[in-house]
């Protein structure tokens, strides 16, 4: 299995081509592994996919990063495109792959999973497929499972990982020697920007030590916070759900005097899920997110928004994303999780408590507010119909790239065509909402919320930062932009 290792790290593999074109390619087995035998792929003879004309992808497929370009732009940064190769470079008898999932739950995981063993059975007709036990420790510290269609056949209607998840216990080291052990030469990593650190630093070692082992990574985040890609598999599904405790918000609200429905949704440090769940149930008053600092007391606060709401209509609901305002609690919590995440304080409930002593203390006021705590509901349902298309999509394109060779990437989708990124690219930085983009101005205009902000600093901000996601206006939209 082992052959001479190259000793520098993979370096970027760039690719430049005429008008500016660049390719951010993914790397290979052959890069580091001298003449690895080629097989003829066996889609070829599968009767299901050999009448899709031009099935294989052409080698010099690619997608670019950016869709919106002026005529003298430059052709800009390219991804290679996913799916099946013409030739593969592992034979079906000889693959022995793994599954684990690591971080938190999000909708859609069990699918992946289902979808990785299914298509690696039926795609490729290869039979050893494990499941990881408990995330990156089950490398070394736990069972496994065996996986085949059977045993997976209808996980994708249950929330959850059937595989255990767990945060912490990445030890790269013993999890190569698991793997090298076990004799594992394709390593299926579901989990977000956490995780495909600890999936690059796989991929590192097992280049160091020159194994034939294909690493690969699929984006998993409820808060849709990794970067590059249209959006996460689970993110629609959160979405949808969150209405529904919005909906109870409202019902609660109107029917009490000045009542107040408070619903606190996911998003550590991204507001995605409040953004859109906000702008999907046009219930909402004021969303309240990790990205936009806000204050209580004074003019433009959120105590005069909220007083001059209930006088207009009687009624009003909030929605706060976990991460808002974690800077104006009074404690500062510097605890971590076992992965090494701020643990973050209750923002909603003490937003609740604050609002309910200004009302009764200062103002005099009967207020009824209910706060309604609806993320790990959210977070534990099984995904929706499209997440599940779109999980079938990611996972056989993650297939796809192993059986070809390709090593060090996550499978993600970029302008809606399934692509191979780089693992740099994913945990180089988070995706926020930019709140001067027009997706946040639509937020405001439709919630008449105050912005929190002075025009000064928005105009500094749009002269100081170019928007850190791209701006989109031909429908082609992801919830990263306008
Ligand atoms: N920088 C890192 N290097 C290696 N492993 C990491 C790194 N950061 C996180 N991990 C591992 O990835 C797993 C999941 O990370 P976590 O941050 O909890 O969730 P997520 O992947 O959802 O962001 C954990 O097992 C953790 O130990
Ligand atoms: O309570 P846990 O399991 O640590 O998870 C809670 C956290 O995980 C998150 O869902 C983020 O996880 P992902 O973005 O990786 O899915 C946060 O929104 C939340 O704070
Ligand atoms: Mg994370």
């Amino acid at each position: 299995m082992a052959s001479s290792a190259s000793p520098e790290t993979a370096k970027t593999k760039i690719i430049t081509g005429p008008g500016g074109y660049v390719l951010e390619d993914v790397p290979h087995l052959s890069d580091y592994i001298p003449d690895l035998p080629v097989y003829t792929n066996p889609l070829q003879d599968n009767p299901a996919y050999s009448v899709v004309k031009q099935y294989f992808v052409h080698v010099d497929d690619t997608v670019p990063q950016k869709i919106v370009v002026h005529k003298d732009s430059p052709r800009g940064v390219h991804f290679r495109r996913a799916g099946p190769r013409q030739k593969v470079y592992f034979h079906p008898d000889d693959v022995h792959a793994c599954i684990v999932t690591c971080g938190g739950l999000c909708p859609g995981l069990n699918t992946v999973i289902r979808e990785i063993v299914c298509g690696l059975y039926h795609m490729y007709g290869v039979k050893k497929v494990l499941g990881i036990d408990g995330g990156y420790r089950g490398f070394y510290a736990k069972n496994t499972v065996h996986l085949d269609p059977k045993v997976v056949n209808d996980i994708h209607k249950r929330g959850g990982t059937i595989l255990g998840t767990s945060r912490g216990g990445h030890d790269t080291a013993k999890i190569v020697d698991s793997i090298q052990d076990r004799g594992i030469n394709q390593v299926y990593i579901i989990g977000g920007d956490g995780t495909q650190r600890g999936a690059s630093a796989i991929f590192e070692e097992v280049r160091k030590r020159g194994l034939k082992v294909s690493v690969v990574g699929i984006p998993k985040t409820i808060d849709n916070d990794v970067p590059v890609i249209d959006k996460s598999f689970g993110f629609d599904t959160a979405v949808e759900e969150a209405q529904r405790a919005i909906n109870a918000a409202h019902v609660e609200a109107e029917s009490f005097e000045n009542g107040i429905g408070l619903v606190k949704l996911m998003g550590r440090y991204s507001g995605f899920i409040a953004m859109y769940a906000t702008l999907a149930s046009r219930d909402v008053d004021c969303c309240l997110i990790p990205e936009s600092p806000f204050y209580l007391e004074g003019p433009g606060g959120l105590f005069e928004y909220i007083e001059s709401r209930l006088k207009e209509n009687g009624h009003m609901v909030l929605v706060i994303a976990e991460g808002a305002g974690q800077e104006l609690l009074a404690e500062s919590n510097t605890q971590k999780d076992a992965s090494g995440n701020k643990l973050l304080q209750d923002v909603a409930l003490w937003v609740s408590q604050r609002i309910k002593d200004h009302f009764s203390k200062e103002r005099k006021m009967t207020i009824n507010l209910k706060y309604i705590d609806p993320t790990y509901m959210i977070r534990a349902i099984p995904s929706n119909a499209s997440d599940n298309v779109y999980c079938t999509l990611l996972a056989q394109s993650a297939v796809h790239g192993a059986m070809a060779g390709y090593t060090g990437y996550t499978s993600g989708l970029v302008n809606g065509r399934q692509t191979y990124i780089p693992f740099y690219r994913i945990t180089e930085k988070q995706n926020q909402v930019v709140i001067t983009d027009r997706m946040w101005a639509r937020l405001l205009s439709s919630t008449n919320q105050p912005s929190f902000l002075h025009p000064k600093d928005i105009i500094e901000d749009k002269l100081d930062e170019e928007p850190a996601t791209p701006l989109l206006d031909n429908g082609n939209c992801s919830p990263s932009c306008t």
